[in-house]
Order: structure tokens, then sequence, then C-alpha cells
């Protein structure tokens, strides 16, 4: 049974429709791309199937109570705002407030998991460092550490590697796939092509308030989608480390 699924799901904003129809079903074991140009709707369609924005139609998380929901799903934002300069240990230990009640100390294996996402984001060193002074690329680091701590069977992350240097952009996409080889779920935006087609199982393509195209990056990516979506030409070839993907050049004013 996949734990997201959506039908004829349908977002306003401002009153003006930005989703329609939406139909999708994502299983465990995927990690999946949410790809489209600026505006296309990929925030919207996490917010609102999180609940955070109002929808029509049909969202299993829905169904789920609210501290069902955050030991469920974890989402990270694309607002990387951190308010008060608690410590990178602090910030990631809130991943585990859905596991324990309010005002419990955290237990061994609460401190494992923490220790463990923080290994996993590369910031080993930086625990005791308040948020406030990491830079921008350490700080989402950081948040995707609080996410990972959730233990979550889904993770829902707003571009997740924007801002990231290239390492650290591809071991986060690595994270993200070990955990989907472990049977959980990751869907994230992603702007980045290149990574989405290499690291993704599954790209869902929206424009013109739908769904254009889902399925695996190959498909997605093709030179008519390409031109009709992004309106661009790219190059995309099957080679020994995977698909290559480079955008090549915008095709109209
Ligand atoms: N609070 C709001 N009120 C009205 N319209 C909004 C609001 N938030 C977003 N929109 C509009 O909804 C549409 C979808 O926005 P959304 O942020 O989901 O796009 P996106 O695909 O995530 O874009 P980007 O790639 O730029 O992050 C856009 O046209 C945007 O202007």
């Amino acid at each position: 049974m996949s734990l997201l699924a959506l039908q004829d799901f349908s977002v306003s904003l401002a009153g003006q429709p930005v989703l329609r129809d939406i139909r999708l079903e994502v299983q465990p074991g995927e990690l999946v791309g949410i790809i489209g140009p600026n505006g296309a709707g990929k925030t919207t369609l996490m917010r609102a199937a999180l609940g955070l924005i109002p929808s029509e139609g049909h969202c299993s998380l829905a169904e789920l109570d609210d501290g069902s929901r955050a030991r469920a799903v974890a989402w990270m934002p694309q607002d990387r705002t951190v308010a008060w300069p608690i410590s990178v240990e602090a910030l990631v230990m809130l991943g585990r407030m859905p596991h324990r009640g309010p005002g419990l100390r955290p237990s061994p294996e609460d401190r494992t998991h923490v220790a463990e996402a923080i290994r996993r984001v590369g910031l080993q060193g930086f625990e005791h460092r308040a948020v406030t002074k990491l830079s921008s690329g350490e700080r989402t680091r950081a948040l995707i550490a609080r996410a990972l701590a959730q233990q979550t069977s889904l993770i829902l992350a707003d571009e997740p590697i924007a801002g990231l240097d290239p390492a650290h952009q591809i071991s986060t996409m690595e994270t993200f796939a070990a955990l989907a080889d472990d049977g959980r779920t990751v869907m994230l935006s992603i702007h980045d092509l290149g990574l989405a087609a290499r690291h993704c199982t599954r790209l869902v393509l929206l424009g013109e308030q739908r769904v254009v195209a889902d399925g695996p990056p190959a498909r997605v990516l093709s030179r008519d989608n390409l031109a009709r979506i992004f309106n661009i030409e790219a190059y995309l070839s099957e080679t020994e480390y995977g698909p290559v993907y480079q955008s090549l050049r915008v095709l109209g004013p």
C-alpha cells in the first residue's frame, strides 16, 4: 500500500487554480523527483499533500491524525530560516519529537538517530555550533539531518540540494537513494535535471497545472517534454555512469 496517494487532487491559491486533477501514487523504494519550471506547482503539490494549504480531492495523508503523520512523513521546506540560535544537535533532535512525549528527555535511541543523521550529512564536529552561525549550505544539511533523524517511511523535501556544493549534492542524493533502497520513499523537488536523471528512480513533470509526464527519467526528459514545458533543448545519453543530462539552449523567446 502506498503511503502517498493523490486522486483528483486540485489546489487553488488566491482564487487561481495552480494544480488540477493530480493523480499520483508513490510506492516504497521510490526516489521521486518533482520537476517543472518556476511556478509549475512543485512546492504547492507537497505543501497541499501535507495539509499545509487547502486542497480538493483525495490525499491519503489526510487520513492520518497529526501524531501518526509526524511519525510517517518528514518535511523539509524550501525556507531554510532557523529563527533561534539552537545547536545543530538540538535542531536535529527536533526530528525525534514525534517519537517521544513532550518534555521527555531524549533516549539513547534518539541520540543514536541524531548522531547518525549528522554523520550522513557530513556535519560531524558541528554538533555544538549554533545553527545561526552555519553557512547556508551547512544549514541546509542540518535541516536534511533533522528530516533523516525523524526516521519516517516518507520524506518530502523541497529543493533539498539547492545551494549545496557538488560533492554534497551528490552525497545527499546518494543518501536519499540509499533510503529508497531500504524501502523508504523520498519525494523531492529539484531543478538540477542532471542529478534528477542520474539519481531519481522516477520523475514527475509538472506543467500547465497538471502532471505532464510521470515515469523513468529518460522517458520524462524526452525532447518533446523539454521543449514544450521547459522551452529548452538538452543532451541526454545513457552512459556507464547512468543517464547523463545537460541542458543546451533555450528554444524560443
Ligand atoms: N500564497 C500564494 N498566493 C497566491 N499564489 C501563490 C502563492 N504561493 C504560490 N503561488 C503561485 O502558485 C504557483 C505555484 O507556485 P509554487 O511555489 O508551487 O511553484 P514551484 O514549482 O515550486 O516554483 P519554483 O520552481 O519557483 O520554486 C505560482 O504561480 C505562484 O506564483
